[in-house]
């Protein structure tokens, strides 16, 4: 409970939160018993498996169900009393405008998407109403993920117990053949051989899945997208069929090893695709030759050397996919084995963190809003890093209204590149309207007439300098969401040529703060063991791993930074600033500061 001094303007609060997935459950559990009275979720999906082992307001019998409603009847088994209100549904929907925003007295986000995060800032700006923003993320962070997956799903799926549900068999029962329906996919078939097996369970799940997943385009838009791996790509020579075990260990199951006869030998060493994909192969022919007996009812443990091998040869290939970089047997063993414990820890103390600064919202204390990092390696005994909100960011196009520059080849781009590549991925509008003075050139929405949406659909397949009122070099257009109530101008400047490599695009907007790649060679090696996302935010990751904030994510931070409820933002909003390169890069320094930074302060928890 909070103190008596806070327990009236906790009581009176209504707050929503957005998302109730790992953070979203500690979070929701912890407004609760903090006195919060009355609370909105909104969260678009539902419960899978792979939840379960941390969003811990679910259980196996939940699966397919509204993770907002179920939420919701977990909580009021311990606080009947309280008012909860679920939405099941995407937080991007029209019914959640400004207006709906308006009722609450502060939003928090436990989300997991820069785009929905970007959206629910934008509202939260347009309404006025403070957010408090926080994340758990990482390149091992996301390699966490990847082990969650090896063990929890395909491990499970193969070895363990076949009747329970598991997202796998979702997917694959999602295949375009509707006669394989009914099929196993993982079943062997009678006469198959265990070579052909092994390959066919590695195409279908790291290659099939994978298209699969990314033919759902919408899920790629603000993601980088994984890339399909097949069998034939890795291994072309087909010649990994080795029998790994040690002949004198025939009988000790923990000892059945498909590294030996591979030539791998330190657990320590971090495998190439190729070795990892030899393992994969040869464990799972291992576990089916040499351990007919357990399979059905077997569950991972951290000490099954064979298991282990699988899940980690299997957790790097599906890492290789979604580029997050490898880890050695060592390494994730240390992760699939207490796994549960600390990816929820991690999010329990986030939780808490976001409840002390909604706290101080609510109350007004806008001198003591923080920002806290959870450090992956406590120092001096210190696992939070709290620092002051970062200053606005001078150039950001959401509250500053600082023109953008298009440079853009406008006799060769098509409406369609800009709207998509800028207004859509870039500048994150949902519903954008595009003007160039008064004549409206496009507009996306339900309630648009026929015969005008039809007009712009011609737009879109015409090239800028060609539109009815021509974009060439010097047009200022500008760009609006209505339901995130956004406008900036930018200013078009015709170039003719792009370096393909460097600016892929075909086009590069400057004056915003831009989102660089997830350059994956610098992962956990960094000197930087700071990690967030968000203004004044409680923040973190799992603390199994080390830790590198993604830059994307800092965008991010710069973009929430322009929260109302922040001072800074106040002033920034009335004297609107130029660009300046400088600016633009201060958020980004901060990157390698090493968590000894002057003002760290002690922090005390007092949920
Ligand atoms: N646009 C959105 N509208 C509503 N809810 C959203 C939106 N985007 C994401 N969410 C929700 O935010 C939650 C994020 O939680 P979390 O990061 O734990 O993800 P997860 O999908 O549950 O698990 P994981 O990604 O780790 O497998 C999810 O429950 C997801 O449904
Ligand atoms: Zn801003």
């Amino acid at each position: 409970m909070a103190p008596d001094s806070d327990m009236e303007a906790v009581k009176g609060a209504k707050v929503l939160m957005v998302g109730a997935g790992g953070i979203g459950c500690e979070l929701l559990k912890t407004l609760a018993l903090s006195g919060f009275e009355d609370i909105h979720i909104i969260d678009m999906d539902t419960i899978e498996v792979s939840n379960l082992n941390r969003q811990f307001l679910f259980r196996q019998c939940h699966v397919g169900q509204s993770k907002a409603k179920v939420a919701r009847d977990a909580v009021l088994k311990f606080r009947p009393h309280i008012n909860i209100k679920p939405y099941h549904a995407n937080v991007k929907n029209p019914e959640f405008n400004i207006e709906f925003f308006k009722q609450f007295s502060v939003v928090v986000n436990g989300l997991d998407n820069l785009d929905a995060r970007r959206h629910v800032n934008r509202l939260c700006l347009a309404a006025e109403v403070p957010l408090i923003e926080s994340g758990t993320t990482g390149f091992l962070g996301q390699f966490v993920h990847c082990v969650v997956w090896a063990k929890d799903l395909l491990f499970a799926k193969l070895f363990g117990d076949k009747s329970q549900e598991n997202d796998l068999n979702v997917q694959s029962s999602a295949s375009v053949d509707a006669s394989k329906n009914t099929e196993d996919v993982f079943e062997r078939n009678p006469d198959e051989d265990l070579e052909n097996y092994g390959q066919r369970i590695y195409d279908h799940v790291f290659g099939y899945n994978i298209e699969l997943a990314l033919s759902n385009e919408e899920t790629w838009r603000q993601r980088e997208k994984p890339r399909p791996i097949y069998i034939n790509d890795v291994l072309p020579e087909k010649s990994f069929q080795k029998n790994g075990y040690l002949e004198n260990s025939i009988d000790v199951n923990m000892a059945i090893s498909a590294m030996p006869a591979l030539g791998l030998k330190s657990p320590q060493d971090i495998w190439s695709l190729a070795e990892n994909t030899k393992v994969f192969l040869e464990a799972l022919s291992l576990f089916i030759k040499k351990r007919v007996k357990d399979i059905g009812n077997l569950m991972f443990d951290k000490d099954d050397q064979l298991a282990v091998e699988f899940v980690t040869a299997a957790a790097n290939i599906r890492a290789s996919s979604f580029g997050i970089p490898m880890h050695s047997l060592f390494e994730t063993k240390g992760i699939a084995g207490n796994i549960v414990h600390a990816v929820a820890t991690t999010n329990a103390i986030i939780a808490g963190l976001i409840v002390i600064e909604a706290i101080k919202v609510l109350q007004g204390d806008f001198n003591n809003y923080r920002m806290t990092y959870c450090l992956e390696f406590p120092k001096r005994k210190m696992l939070l890093m709290p620092i002051e909100p970062f200053e606005a960011n001078k150039s950001c196009y959401v509250c500053s209204e600082t023109p953008l520059i298009l440079e853009i080849n406008t006799r060769t781009s098509k409406l369609r590149d800009f709207v998509e590549k800028i207004v859509r991925n870039k500048l994150g509008m949902n519903l954008p309207l595009i003007m160039h003075g008064a004549n409206l050139i496009f507009e996306d929405g339900d309630d648009i007439e026929e015969d005008v949406a039809s007009n712009y659909a011609r737009n879109l397949d015409k090239v800028l300098a060609e539109l009815p009122s021509p974009v060439t070099s010097g047009t200022v257009l500008t760009v609006e969401d209505l339901q995130q109530e956004l406008t900036c101008n930018i200013i078009i400047k015709h170039r003719e040529e792009f370096d393909e490599e460097k600016e892929p695009d075909g086009m590069v907007l400057s004056g915003w703060t831009e989102r660089a790649n997830d350059n994956q060679s610098s992962n956990g090696e960094s000197t930087s063991s700071v990690l967030t996302n968000g203004p004044y935010v409680a923040s973190g990751k799992p603390l199994v791993s080390g830790t590198k904030r993604k830059l994307s994510e800092m965008e991010e931070a710069s973009d929430n930074s322009c929260n109302p409820s922040s001072k800074s933002n106040s002033a920034d909003r009335e004297n609107p600033q130029q660009v300046d390169d400088n600016d633009v890069l201060d958020d980004l320094v901060i990157l390698e500061v090493p968590p000894e930074v002057p003002k760290k302060k002690k922090v005390q928890l007092s949920v």
